[in-house]
């Protein structure tokens, strides 16, 4: 559940977070001791001996000789933060270590089990990658994301040849999203999810997909929130992408946050492990 914050921070809270080029406004967002797990069932075949107790469970049991098990994966496990205004936070980790569960639940996309979200003034978190429908163009995803984001028709409307350019997806606009490359969906899902100039801009992957021309608009774009005082959120596996927009990194490994703090720091920590677990191998 996202909240409206309601509380005062302690700054020194907030010692040693890394205020890059921006200068630092207010915290906007606090994460709780935030966890989130999902229930998985039908995954596997077990006895039904093995079955947990609870009406679901045992209606999920019901059947001849066994039973679909209901698997709890504990994604994200007790992560707390605050967030400040001008801050861009890059969240870094291995395959399913958690980072777009954080990403989807600081953004109210997917509810806590345990703990909170909690953002100061209006919450402008949103997922525009929610609402696209993937049999309808691109042009009237541009309309549903723009609505989603708080835009009048009348706005996307007029933004609408400039999220497009940005995109870089020229006449494809006018086909269903579904036909589209992995990157050229992603660089639509940005262009239209900043075109508003959001307080708090989330981004999963789309910035790795581009080439370098859309990488540095991208960049230009995040800066452009981030001098508005915004928070970028970046998940990506290209620690490049994150060293040259993040001035700040979390690490996340198995649902935990195992380092917060200046981007350089973590990032050099964070390859140096990602190294050792290349020789394991
Ligand atoms: N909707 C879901 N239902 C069940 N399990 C899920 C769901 N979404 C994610 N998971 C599980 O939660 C864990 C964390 O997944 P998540 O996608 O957050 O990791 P990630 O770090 O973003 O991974 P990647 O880098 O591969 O994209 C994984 O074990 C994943 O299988």
């Amino acid at each position: 559940m996202t909240e409206e914050l309601d509380f005062e921070i302690d700054p020194e809270d907030l010692e040693g977070i890394s205020a890059g080029k921006t200068s630092l406004g207010a915290p906007c967002l606090v994460v709780d001791d935030l966890h989130v797990t999902f229930r998985v069932f039908g995954a596997k075949r077990i006895r039904n001996s093995q079955v947990k107790s609870g009406w679901f469970a045992k209606f999920m049991s019901r059947g001849v000789g066994g039973a679909s098990a209901v698997r709890e994966v504990r994604a994200v496990k007790g992560i707390s933060f605050a967030a400040r205004h001008g801050e861009s936070i890059g969240i870094v980790g291995i395959n399913g270590s958690g980072k777009s569960t954080l990403l989807r639940a600081i953004a109210g996309l997917i509810p806590p089990t345990k703990g909170a979200v909690y953002v100061s003034g209006e919450p402008a978190l949103l997922g525009v990658q929610a609402v696209l429908m993937g049999s309808l163009t691109g042009e009237r995803n541009v309309m549903i994301g723009g609505l989603a984001l708080g835009l009048s028709e009348a706005e996307v409307k007029e933004r609408f040849d400039d999220i497009v350019d940005f995109s870089g997806i020229g006449d494809s606009v006018y086909l269903p999203m579904k036909t589209y490359s992995s990157g050229m969906a992603a660089r639509l899902r940005f262009a239209i999810s900043s075109a508003a100039i959001p307080d708090i801009l989330m981004i999963d992957e789309a910035l790795a997909t581009g080439d370098a021309t859309f990488r540095k608009k991208s960049k230009n774009r995040i800066d452009e929130v981030r001098d508005k005082a915004g928070t970028v959120f970046l998940v990506s596996h290209s620690i490049a992408t994150v060293e040259s927009i993040c001035t700040r990194v979390l690490w996340v490994h198995e649902g935990e946050l195992i380092m917060d703090g200046p981007s350089e720091e973590v990032c050099a920590a964070y390859k140096q492990f990602a190294r050792a677990k290349r020789l394991q191998r």
